[in-house]
């Protein structure tokens, strides 16, 4: 992967390939695209029904020739042509209105951190659907650290988990670059399911796909007053009967059945601390952790991150745009490079 800011300033299009969210950011422009990463099909003629938040509206409730895909998983692209087309319809519209002149021949998209030749391949392919021709790869990690506006490019140490949907990719930063990172397969995707496991196990009840946000917005209400557990009422599908049946269910439950998956979060940031020189340990013990990635708004992810390592935690102003606006800020060349040879002038 590259980082040359002169390389990713004359790029006008910067895309996040997520797997929950798709976003494109234009220079000069801002952030045009943020959907999420679906596309309906016909699966009789082929067909693209609907993508977004359109596609996301029909899922689980499609009849059985309409398919509701996921054409990226886990930050790498499994269905290229999905992909293209998705991202096509996505951005068409707005490309028409505003960028019919500027041909989009140079695009940045980021990548996590350990992605492998065959998914940089598959994301450059899909970023062809656009009219590129050139295509410039960077670290999710460091666009998104530049997204929150960490000092990247000082000699200091900057910590950064980005939270997303299906991975979180944990890693320390200094002068521009990655000195240790650690990626695990838990995100928003293994949170929800083992809240959707409890709501299995201890209520016989089936979740609807959308049935989630209630719950999210309960667990944020639990932890403002005072995180002891609160009841809150969840619609689904009896297991047994097939019918629609309301429970009630404990906060404080779901709170423990979300700890396995943090868990692997905090094992994680320990394996990437222990990598860490101890200077840079110590500029983190003053300077703390930022949480990007749209599942660090998960109430009470912060508070469970600072009981666990003492470090002070915050929450990126926008956390789920962190990575493609870190993207444009670069393309727009609001980031200075530092001059290492001080010498040489
Ligand atoms: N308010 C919220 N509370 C809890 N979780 C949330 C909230 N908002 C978003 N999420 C979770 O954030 C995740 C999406 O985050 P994000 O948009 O960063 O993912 P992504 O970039 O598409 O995924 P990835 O980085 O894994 O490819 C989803 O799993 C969603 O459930």
């Amino acid at each position: 992967m590259t980082l040359s800011l002169e390389q990713l300033s004359r790029c006008t299009v910067a895309v996040d390939l997520g797997a929950a969210r798709t976003r494109v950011y234009l220079k000069d422009t801002g952030l045009v695209v943020d959907e999420p990463s679906l596309a309906a099909v016909n699966t009789r003629t082929g067909s693209l029904i609907a993508v977004g938040s359109l596609a996301e509206g029909m899922a689980g409730r499609t009849p059985g020739h309409i398919q509701v895909l996921r054409p990226i998983s886990g930050g790498t692209v499994v269905d290229i042509d999905m992909a293209q087309r998705m991202l096509r319809f996505l951005v068409s519209d707005k490309i028409r209105r505003t960028w019919r002149r500027k041909p989009m021949l140079r695009a940045a998209v980021c990548l996590p951190h350990d992605a492998k030749p065959i998914a940089q391949r598959a994301a450059i392919e899909t970023l062809s659907a656009l009219g590129t021709r050139r295509v410039e790869l960077v670290d999710t990690l460091i666009a998104a650290a530049v997204g929150c506006g960490l000092p990247v490019e000082r000699p200091e140490a900057t910590m950064i988990v980005v939270c997303g949907a299906a991975s979180t990719q944990v890693a320390v930063l200094s002068l521009g670059a990655i000195v240790a990172a650690e990626k695990v397969q838990v995100g928003g995707d293994a949170i929800d399911y083992a809240v959707i496991q409890h709501l299995r196990s201890e209520h016989e009840l089936m979740l609807p796909s959308q049935g989630l946000h209630p719950l999210h917005l309960a667990l944020y209400s639990d932890r403002t007053t005072g995180g002891g557990g609160t009841e809150t009422e969840v619609r689904g599908r009896d297991v047994a009967t097939g019918l629609s049946r309301t429970v009630l269910v404990n906060t404080a439950h779901v709170r423990e059945a979300i700890q396995t998956p943090l868990t692997a979060v905090l094992d994680a940031m320990g394996r990437v601390l222990r990598e860490c020189p101890p200077d840079l340990v110590a500029d983190l013990a003053e300077r703390g952790v930022m949480l990007a990635g749209g599942s660090a708004r998960l109430p009470g992810l912060d508070t469970m991150i600072e009981a666990a390592t003492g470090m002070l935690v915050r929450i990126a102003d926008q956390p789920d745009v962190c990575a493609v606006v870190g993207l444009g800020a670069m393309m727009e060349g609001k980031v200075k490079p530092l001059h290492l040879d001080p010498l040489a002038s």
